[in-house]
Formats: structure tokens, C-alpha cells, sequence
């Protein structure tokens, strides 16, 4: 995840993070307490009945509890918090669909801090330093060098090494299937690092060389060890598993994954642009960009997948000016609703706040949300503290601009009904009444689906592989490789 962009509040999260930071997993339940705090104020908030703190399922299933605490509007400081316990005593709610009763591991997020200025990705980043590798090395690496064996379980993807910006919508058309092989074996000392360009709660994404077909991609490399500590296995399955299976002009492609005994790795398109909401910050210039988003959103509700964490963060840029959605670790293949309490506090839907349980309208619910930022410079439910964040989304009063587009305030206003089922995107029309909207009235949805419309803006890069837009990382805390014992190797078999 990118901790860039508005870095939130984080004053009364220090304590909190503090605790979280010195947590391990054995002691954790001071930090599960304060989660239950959390849930049971909401709870009180609304004067509901309260949100269960143990798990009702009779299988002992692992709890989930997922946020992304931290973003202050204007602010510089961000703070995501992290912590997990397997004691079913400490279980705060299960993440599982209606009807497969399916199990999920717990989750807030590990400690970190974020600073960024307003108008640019100046962000610092202090990641959990317990496990910091102070060995200098050079700038770049090679991938072998991280320890993969060629013993590795590794996942052939369909190895096409094409440029994206020519194929991606060639090979929308004539497949779907992520996995169709072209013929390409990958191997992992085809890859050589070349520098970081972002960091998330597991581990490391750096921008890579392809050394067969000459190409820039991004690897993430997660720590397995981070994995099961923070009890993250099942969503990491399912991130790499909803990557497989898409393939959208506006999302992210997987091209590949594999794992050694330490590591777990993805390699992604490389992304070049950073973050769209460095670039865009006006209503004038950011109806195309949110067809994209409106477009890549249907397409994964049309898989049975909802996202659950947009945010201006997640959306990248290419060099062509085209959005990619990236950061899959909430998405989630749905048969029917799902319980887990996760997202960013400013981004969350009153629904998931209730517990009710949720489904995709909580997409559409953050379309709302990011439109207004995108467009206001700040998110319309806004507090120091999340309680005050969730009390206000709750109530569902929003402060309008005075000079905000009225085309713009109705399509936010018909998205951010607290009521879901009333919700644009979550009717009977589905998606279609979003794009029906007046604010797309000029957009073929066609031609966003093909990337015809031109982009307000292209992004400022001299060479597929630039890394000006992203904040510089320190290359001297990687973390060394330690295999983890078999018994733990095996909960990543479906990865
Ligand atoms: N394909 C890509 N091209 C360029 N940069 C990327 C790419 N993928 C990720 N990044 C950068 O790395 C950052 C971290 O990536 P990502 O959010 O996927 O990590 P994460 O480990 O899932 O984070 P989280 O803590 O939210 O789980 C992103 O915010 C972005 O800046």
C-alpha cells in the first residue's frame, strides 16, 4: 500500500501504534482490546445493537479485523496499524461470505508512519525497523539474489512480455483468462531489482528489469514471516488468486508470481506515473479519469469481486495518462456478503461500519467518496479520529462547496446514500445508472473501455522505467531472508 497521499490523523493512533509496533504475536491482546473498543464504540454510536466481539462460528475460525488507520486532510501524518491474535478469546469478527462460511485471518495493519506534502509524493516512511537489515548494498540487485531457489514453486503466468500499452486491449479482447499461456517460461533470475518504489505492510514493490525481454516491471516481494504474523494468509491468497483471474485496461495486470521459503513475489506491469492524485486535482479534468474507475469497477462486480479500497492512493497512472488500479489485498470474490471490517477509515461505507455485512455497493460508496476528494482536495467525512470519521459517516451529512459543480454534488449525492439499496451502482441497472449519469453524459463508454478518450494529463516521465514519481526508499533495510519451517511453508501452498 502506499502510505503517500493525504497523510491523516495520527495523534490519538500513537499510543495505539506505539502498542501495535511492540506487539508480538503472543501478546497481542491489549491491541485486540483496543480494536474491541473500537468496535464496541461504534456500536454505541449508533445506538445499535452491539457489534459481536467474539466469533460466532463454531469452528474456531480466525477473526478479521482489517483497517487502514491514517489519513489526516492536509495533514502530514499518517499512521496504519497493525495487529492480530489467533486466541479465539480475542476474536472480534470472522470473515466469511453468507453462504461458504469461509475463514479469514485478522488483520489491523503493521506500523508505519507516512509524511506527504499536499501537492507532490514527498513521503517518509518508517516501516517496522525490529527486523531491519543494515547491510549497505548496491543500488540494484539481482532478483536470484534475494534467495529463490530454483527448487521454487513457482506459477506460470502467460509470460507475455508485450508491452501493455500496445496489447492491453488486444488481449482484453481475445482473452480473459490471465493464464493463457504464450509460451514464456518465467524464472526468477530473469529479474533484476533495481530500486524501490513503494512499501506496503509485508514487504517491498520495486521496479525491475525483465532481463529477457528488456522491459521495466514492478516486483512485490512479500515477507512470509510478515504474512503469518499478521495472520494475512488468506488475503494475500486471494489478492495474487483476483489478479490471476482479471484483465482490464484499468487494473493492475499479474504477470507472474512464485514463492521461495522465504518470500512471496508478484511481478506487476511497472507503473511509471505514481499516484493520479498528485496530478489531478480538478473537477474539469477528472470526469475521464473516474470512467476509467467506473469501468474497471463494473468489470470486477461483473466477476463477483469487490474491491474494497479505493482510494486516490490505489490509483497509479501510466505514461499514457490511463489509470491502473492497484492493491488487491482487500478484494474479495463474493458469493453473496462478507463481514470483514476493513478499508480506510475515510473511505469506509456506513454498512461496513454497521456490520451488516457488505457487498459491492461499498465501491460505490468510495466512488463517492473519491470523487469528492478528487475534487474538493480533502474526503467529505472528515475527523481526527476515526470515531469522529464513522459518527459523521454515519450521519450521513455532507458539507458541500459552495462553487462545487451541481452535476458533479448530484452524482456524489446519489452515490454516498447511506441507504444501499437506494445506492447508484447497487440497484437494478447496476453500473449502468452510474454511467448514465449526467456527469458522464459526454463519455462513450466504449471508447473509455479503449482508452480513446485522451487523458487530461500525461504524467512527467522521460523513460518507462523513470522513478520520479515515487518517493525515494532506503535500500539499506531489507530485511534478511529467513526461511520459515515447513509446518508454515504449507499454509502458502495455494499461493
Ligand atoms: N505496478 C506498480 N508499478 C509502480 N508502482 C507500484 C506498482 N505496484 C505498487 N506500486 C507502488 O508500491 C506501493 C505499494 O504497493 P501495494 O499497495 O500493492 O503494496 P501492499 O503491500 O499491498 O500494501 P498494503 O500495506 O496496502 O497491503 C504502491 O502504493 C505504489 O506506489
Amino acid at each position: 500500500m502506499s502510505i503517500s497521499t493525504c497523510a491523516r490523523f495520527c495523534s490519538s493512533l500513537t499510543g495505539m501504534s506505539k502498542n501495535l509496533a511492540s506487539s508480538k504475536n503472543g501478546s497481542s491482546s491489549k491491541l485486540i482490546e483496543g480494536a474491541e473498543t473500537c468496535v464496541t464504540q461504534w456500536a454505541a454510536l449508533q445506538n445499535k445493537k452491539e457489534i459481536p466481539t467474539t466469533s460466532t462460528s463454531s469452528d474456531n475460525t480466525e477473526a478479521t479485523f482489517t483497517f487502514k488507520l491514517g489519513r489526516t486532510t492536509g495533514g502530514d501524518l499518517s499512521s496504519n496499524l497493525s495487529v492480530t491474535s489467533s486466541e479465539s478469546s480475542d476474536i472480534l469478527e470472522s470473515d466469511y461470505s453468507e453462504k461458504s462460511g469461509e475463514q479469514n485471518s485478522q488483520k489491523l495493519q503493521s506500523p508505519y508512519v507516512g509524511v506527504r506534502s499536499s501537492s507532490n509524493n514527498n513521503v517518509t516512511t518508517f516501516v517496522d525497523h525490529k527486523l531491519v537489515h543494515k547491510e549497505e548494498k548496491d543500488e540494484s540487485h539481482d532478483a536470484a539474489d534475494i534467495k529463490c531457489k530454483d527448487s521454487e514453486k513457482s506459477e506460470l503466468d502467460d509470460g507475455n512480455d508485450t508491452d501493455e500499452d500496445e496489447t492491453d486491449n488486444e488481449s482484453e479482447e481475445s482473452s480473459s483468462n490471465h493464464t493463457e499461456k504464450s509460451g514464456r517460461k518465467y524464472n526468477f533470475d530473469h529479474f533484476q531489482i533495481i530500486k524501490t518504489v513503494g512499501t506496503g505492510t509485508f514487504g517491498r514493490v520495486c521496479l525491475c528489469r525483465d532481463r529477457v525481454s528488456n522491459k521495466y516491471c514492478a516486483m512485490k516481494i512479500l515477507t512470509m514471516a510478515e504474512v503469518i504474523r499478521l495472520k494475512q494468509i488468506e488475503h494475500v491468497i486471494n489478492e495474487r488468486n483476483i489478479l490471476r483471474e482479471i484483465r482490464h485496461p484499468f487494473v493492475i495486470s499479474l504477470k507472474w508470481s512464485t514463492k521461495d521459503d522465504s518470500n512471496l513475489y508478484m511481478i506487476f506491469d511497472y507503473v511509471c506515473g505514481g499516484e493520479l492524485f498528485t496530478y489531478l486535482r480538478n473537477a474539469g479534468k477528472f470526469s475521464s479519469q473516474t470512467s476509467e474507475i467506473v469501468s474497471a469497477l463494473e468489470y470486477l462486480h461483473s466477476l463477483q469481486i469487490i474491491y474494497r479500497d479505493l482510494k486516490p492512493e490505489n490509483l497509479l497512472i501510466n505514461r499514457d495518462g490511463h489509470i491502473k488500479i492497484t492493491d488487491f489485498g482487500f478484494a474479495k470474490k463474493l458469493r453473496d456478503r462478507t463481514w470483514t471490517l476493513c478499508g480506510t477509515p475515510e473511505y469506509i461505507a456506513p454498512e461496513i461500519i454497521q456490520s451488516k455485512g457488505h457487498n459491492k455497493a461499498v465501491d460505490w460508496w468510495a466512488l463517492g467518496v473519491l470523487i469528492y476528494e478528487m475534487l474538493v482536495g480533502y474526503p467529505p467525512f472528515y475527523d481526527e479520529q476515526p470515531f469522529g470519521i464513522y459518527e459523521k459517516i454515519l450521519s450521513g451529512k455532507i458539507e458541500w462547496e459552495r462553487h462545487m459543480d451541481p452535476i458533479a454534488k448530484d452524482l456524489i449525492k446519489k452515490l454516498l446514500v447511506n441507504d444501499r439499496t437506494k445506492r447508484l451502482g447497487n440497484m437494478k441497472n447496476g453500473a449502468d445508472d452510474v454511467k448514465r449519469h449526467r456527469w458522464f453524459k459526454n463519455i462513450n463508454w466504449n471508447d473509455v473501455y479503449n482508452k480513446k478518450l485522451k487523458p487530461p494529463i500525461l504524467p512527467d516521465v522521460h523513460h518507462d522505467g523513470d522513478t520520479k514519481n515515487f518517493d525515494d526508499y532506503s535500500e539499506m533495510d531489507w530485511k534478511p531472508t529467513i526461511a520459515i519451517d515447513q509446518k508454515d511453508f504449507k499454509l502458502f501452498n495455494d499461493f
